[in-house]
């Protein structure tokens, strides 16, 4: 029997103050839900362990905080991130128009040049009777953009776990196939030294 892969990423949960990111991570990893709300200084980091076909995964999974004077502190924990969870809340529209910023800031921090850095957008807190931001609303901004919508409710537990899942086998896709990249690279340029050293 073949041993399984262990694979690194590191995932990222963004978006405006007190749309439920915290909750959200907390729901996936401990299973646990606080009404009390605490807002997160910067960043603070959760890790878990999952199994995907053949691959354990170890997510860290960096939870930044929404307020605005962390911003420009809290998007220097972007570098070097394998994928992104950009949330907002159904309840708030603003939260919602804050999107094109976040994903604005995220994109101009990973994915300068290749294009294929995951995102999946979370409309959260959906137990909620006094919605803004209509279902179909959401889901046409995240068509335009090829991005994965959940609706969720970090409450109720309704979702998290796909929309958390679906970001990890995406970043993993993504992690193997710059690794194959790499590897092609390498091997071309290794044949290619020989090659050269041979004819002369
Ligand atoms: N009803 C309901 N309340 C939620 C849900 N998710 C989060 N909350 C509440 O919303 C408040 C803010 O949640 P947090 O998880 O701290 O939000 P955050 O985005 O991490 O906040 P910042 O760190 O300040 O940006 C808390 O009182 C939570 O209990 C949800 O799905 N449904």
């Amino acid at each position: 029997m073949n041993p399984k892969k262990k694979v690194d990423l590191k995932l990222i949960i963004i978006g405006a103050l007190g749309v439920g990111k915290t909750s959200l991570l907390h729901q996936y990893v401990h299973k646990t839900f606080y009404e009390d709300y605490q807002t997160t200084l910067g960043a603070s980091i959760l890790s878990k362990i999952i199994s995907l076909g053949d691959t354990t995964l170890k997510l860290q999974i960096w939870d930044t905080g929404g307020q605005e004077r962390f911003r420009s502190m809290v998007s220097t924990f972007y570098k070097g991130s394998d994928g992104c969870i950009l949330t907002f809340d159904v309840t708030d529209l603003e939260s919602f128009e804050a999107l094109d910023t976040w994903r604005d800031d995220v994109l101009a921090k990973t994915a300068p040049v290749e294009k294929s850095y995951p995102i999946v957008v979370l409309g959260n807190k959906i137990d909620l009777a006094d919605r803004q931001v209509p279902q179909e609303v959401a889901q046409d901004w995240c068509k335009e953009k090829d991005i994965p919508y959940f609706e969720v409710s970090a409450k109720n537990n309704i979702n998290v776990v796909q929309a958390f899942e679906m970001l990890a086998g995406r970043a993993l896709s993504r992690y193997q196939s710059i690794l194959e990249n790499y590897l092609t690279d390498s091997i071309k340029l290794s044949t290619g030294n020989q090659s050269r050293r041979g004819c002369c």
